[in-house]
């Protein structure tokens, strides 16, 4: 099976696509999965999504089964040496969603032709990258209908290898919230800073004072991330910046760390207004909720693993990446877990290369634990 899907994951590599853009992504899905048997297929979309609903041969009676899988690319310009670069100039899966996406189809696709006894519900999920589209999602009549009782997913990791899978229970991803600050003075001739006020000058002061919220502010027994990935401002290099807009994201372990982080930031707003006399417009964009994965359902699979020998194992620690499958975990039993995909170059890297090989693994991994888990009546075992 292995050669057709990497030439799935290329062709869906070649077309990364916004959140809530991911018109030819879905195209390509909905494609797919019409050649599938359909006998026991059942498809819906939602906006830019596609639920697909395999009925197993107790439906009615059994629980849905759920694995879910992000769709969306990244702004990011791809500097891979690949041959299948994307076709989209400034836009790149450089977050995995091609493989995660690529994965969802071979789970669709083993279930279309060997049912289980449970339904199983494969959910193509738009807009991870932002603005969020799991909490949506969630809220929509189509899902609604089709609520599954377990839900799964995987996300790739560019420093394990091949082979590796990786998880704990409780959280695994932080909660996150973005962050876009517009620091507004008053332009004029660079000759002449007494007659302006310089907008470039605060933003400058404002950058290294959030910079002392996660040392200073944060109780250094909790775990926090205050980035700015983005600055952008000003005309010319002899005008005076009237406007500079910073963009970035916070992350905390604890919902409480995130009230903390954000209260630093507005008070040190107020004061940049004060000190510098500039106006600051503040906006948080999308929040995520943490990945809190199932304590049981965690401990069943990754006891699974260990006794199934389908992959091996890593007990990993909490990571500060956010996902908004958070929101899914929120309300349905069930985990999140790593896929070893063996690349020098780590997520959101222009040049990141994940070993296609990690697709199988994973079809073949979560295509039998949700064999087992069904076998068993909701409980896997190896
Ligand atoms: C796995 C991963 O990389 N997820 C993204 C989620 C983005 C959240 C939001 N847009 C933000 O930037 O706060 C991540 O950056 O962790």
């Amino acid at each position: 099976m292995g050669s057709a899907y990497i030439d799935i994951r290329r062709k869906l590599h070649q077309i990364p696509e916004p959140g809530f853009e991911e018109f030819k992504t879905q195209a390509f899905v909905l494609d797919f999965l019409g050649k599938l048997p359909q006998e026991h297929l059942e498809v819906q979309t939602w906006r830019t999504g596609v639920l697909a609903r395999i009925r197993g041969t107790r439906s009615g009676d059994r629980q849905i089964l759920a694995y879910r899988a992000d769709i969306d690319g990244l702004p990011i310009e791809e500097e891979t040496s690949y041959s299948f670069r994307s076709q989209h100039p400034g836009f790149m899966h450089a977050c995995g969603h091609d493989i995660h996406t690529t994965v969802a189809l071979g789970v669709a696709e083993h279930f279309a032709n060997h049912p289980l006894e449970d339904d199983v519900l494969v959910v193509f999920q738009p807009a991870e990258e932002g603005p969020g589209g799991a909490a949506p999602m969630m809220a929509s009549e189509q899902f609604a209908a089709w609520r599954p009782d377990f839900i799964m997913a995987l996300h790739i990791a560019p420093e394990y290898p091949v082979g590796t899978v990786a998880t704990r229970p409780g959280i695994l991803f932080a909660n996150t919230s973005e962050l876009f600050i517009d620091v507004i003075g008053t332009g004029g001739h660079a000759a002449f800073p007494h007659q302006a006020n310089d907008a470039m000058v605060a933003a400058a002061s404002l950058i290294m004072q959030l910079q002392s919220i996660v040392s200073r502010n944060v109780n250094p027994l909790d775990s926090a991330v205050v980035t700015l990935g983005k600055i952008t401002g000003g005309v010319r290099q002899n005008v005076i910046a009237e406007r500079v807009r910073l963009e970035g994201t916070i992350r905390t372990l604890s919902e409480q760390a995130m009230d903390e982080v954000k209260a630093r930031v507005e008070a040190m707003l107020r004061g940049l207004e004060a000190g510098y006399g500039v106006r600051t417009e503040l906006d948080y964009g999308s929040n995520y909720h943490q990945v809190y994965n199932s304590r049981e359902e965690t401990v069943q699979f990754m006891n699974w693993v260990r006794e199934s020998g389908s992959a091996e194992l890593i007990a990993c620690r909490e990571a500060m990446t956010g996902e908004d499958f958070g929101y899914f975990l929120k309300e349905i039993p069930g985990f999140m877990f790593w896929l070893g995909v063996d690349t020098p170059y780590g997520l959101h890297h222009s040049k990141i290369e994940p070993s296609e090989d990690a697709i199988d693994v994973a079809i073949s991994l979560v295509t039998r634990y949700l064999s087992a888990k069904s076998a068993s009546g909701g409980k896997a075992e190896s």
